[in-house]
């Protein structure tokens, strides 16, 4: 891949169709993310971030264009191909944790790594790394309901990086914290993203944060166009 484009949106287009109804949600967007890049999707409700996201991580086709994730054009991957490339080279943390109830934060960074085919006794060295990084080592135990809504969001980050992924998508990381607690969380972030070279693309409603990114960007009649903060 060229050096500096872990994510490449080139020329997508997205529409929805309902009866008469004709939306045209992307239009010829272009976005590229460099390793270890941190770039805010600050958008209106209804402005199609979810579809930017779903589309970004392979979870949605374009009806045009061509999303590249580590230089690898994802286009005309068969579906098993897609969901392999999707486990292994994106990690998705979103507003609410989704850890699996049963199992402890340690479990829960392992699980995508054992999935990914991982001897159990290396995924629990790169969880517990991951944990300590995060500095929730300590709680590694625990299960999420042992855990502050932080700590939950920091164990959903190091899951999500767990594979090592090109690509990171968040959204709304941080929108179900109180804001102390919402700038620890987005600190850990921030150094996670930087120490590992991922790309992380994060939709937040929140000026702060997207403040504190690489750039900030937004959708504009389908184009993805800087969002101008005040
Ligand atoms: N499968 C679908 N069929 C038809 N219209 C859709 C479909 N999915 C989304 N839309 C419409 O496309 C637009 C963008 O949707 P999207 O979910 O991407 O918005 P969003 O920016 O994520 O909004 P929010 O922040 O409220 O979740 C909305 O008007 C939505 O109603």
């Amino acid at each position: 891949m060229a050096e500096n484009q872990a994510l490449r949106l080139e020329a997508v287009g997205k529409e929805y169709r309902q009866g008469e109804n004709h939306l045209v949600i992307l239009d010829a967007a272009e976005l590229t993310i460099a390793p270890g890049e941190m770039v805010a999707l600050v958008a209106p409700s209804g402005a199609g971030k979810s579809t930017l996201l779903h589309i970004a991580g392979l979870l949605d086709r374009p009806d045009r264009g061509e999303v590249f994730v580590g230089g690898v054009a994802c286009g005309t991957l068969g579906d098993e191909k897609r969901t392999a490339m999707r486990r292994q080279a994106i990690g998705f943390v979103y507003q609410f944790h989704h850890l699996l109830p049963e199992f402890s934060a340690l479990e829960n960074v392992m699980l995508p790594q054992m999935i990914a085919g991982l001897p159990r006794q290396d995924a629990a060295a790169r969880a517990q790394e991951l944990l300590d990084y995060m500095r929730i080592g300590a709680r590694s135990a625990h299960r999420p309901a042992e855990l502050s809504g932080g700590e939950q969001q920091r164990v959903a980050i190091a899951r999500a990086v767990a594979n090592s992924p090109h690509v990171l998508l968040a959204d709304e990381p941080t929108g179900n914290l109180d804001p102390t607690t919402s700038g620890y969380v987005f600190d850990a972030l921030t150094a996670l993203v930087r120490q590992s070279g991922v790309a992380a693309l994060i939709a937040t409603h929140n000026h702060d944060l997207a403040r504190r990114m690489d750039h900030a960007i937004t959708l504009d009649a389908g184009k993805i166009v800087p969002f101008e903060m005040d």
